[in-house]
């Protein structure tokens, strides 16, 4: 597909010029503001199943030229939503060392300082990941929202590879780790609401899951993680510095937010 950035001509104002959806309905990401949150005592806690990987087993990590992602193997699944929805990559968006914050879904207009999204897709219905992508019952992404605080060591077990993939297109194998790990501690509290790929092609197609609590990194790994990569090739004679990653909020429309907790 056409190329795309997140600044200048490629920006995300000219997203919509080659990838129609960008300019659609239900668009990604939102303020999750509170005027607009509605109670749903039928939001179950959200379920991990598998995601308590070996370190025998190995991961591919990439840089896309968009973010760092992880593959990860369809048997890690979700339970608790309307289908069973199989993992397929997670990734993050963050800001900059002088502009750190950078998560894509905002509280009450706080914008973090980055977001891991952890990709899957309705295996009841779809054979993988891109079959899914522009469907609308296709994807649903878990956000994790992300502080500067202590010291993560999941986050650790990824974050010291990233030297193998400082260039777009660099990808290389590592050792798969408990992936629960990277997901915040209370998994019943959540905002949930119909939204699209947050990247062109910008599908309608993700039943988002927002975690309510952060977690946190230190301020070493989140330097680490918005200084080791590039979003230009090993080829290329200007590097170009990986970062400010994220689309800026949607119109949220009409769209109501659901809250599994009670404010
Ligand atoms: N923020 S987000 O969760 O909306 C989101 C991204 F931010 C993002 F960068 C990617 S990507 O594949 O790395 C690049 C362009 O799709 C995907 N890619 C996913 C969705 C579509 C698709 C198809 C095949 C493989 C991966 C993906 C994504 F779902
Ligand atoms: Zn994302």
């Amino acid at each position: 597909g056409h190329k795309w950035t997140y600044t200048g001509p490629d920006g995300e104002e000219h997203w919509h010029e080659h990838y129609p959806f960008c300019h659609g309905t239900f668009q990604s990401p939102i303020d999750l503001n509170s005027e607009l949150l509605r109670y749903d005592p039928t939001l179950v806690p959200i379920e991990v199943w598998n995601y308590n990987l070996s370190s025998y087993e190995q991961l591919t990590l990439g840089n896309n030229g968009h973010s760092v992602q992880l593959s990860l193997p369809r048997r890690m699944h979700l339970s608790g939503l309307p289908h069973r929805y199989s993992a397929a990559q997670l990734h993050l968006h963050w800001g900059s060392p002088t502009m750190p914050a950078g998560s894509e879904h905002t509280v009450n207009g706080k914008q973090f300082t980055a977001e891991l999204h952890v990709v899957h897709f309705n295996s009841d219905r779809y054979p993988n990941v891109s079959v899914a992508a522009d469907k609308s019952d296709g994807l649903a992404v878990l956000g994790i929202l992300i502080e500067v605080g202590d010291y993560n060591p999941s986050f650790g077990q990824f974050l010291k590879y990233l030297d193998g993939v400082k260039y777009k297109d660099q990808r290389i194998q590592v050792p798969a780790f408990d992936i629960r790990g990277l997901l915040p501690a209370r998994m019943d509290e959540y905002y949930r609401y119909d939204g699209s790929l947050t990247t062109p092609p910008c599908y309608p197609s993700v039943l988002w899951t927002v975690f309510r609590n952060p977690i946190t990194i230190s301020e070493e790994q989140f330097l680490a993680l918005c200084t080791s990569v590039f979003s230009s090739s090993q080829q290329e004679s200007a590097p170009v510095p990986l970062n400010g990653n994220y689309r800026k909020s949607q119109d949220s429309e009409d769209r109501i937010i659901l809250v599994s907790f009670r404010e």
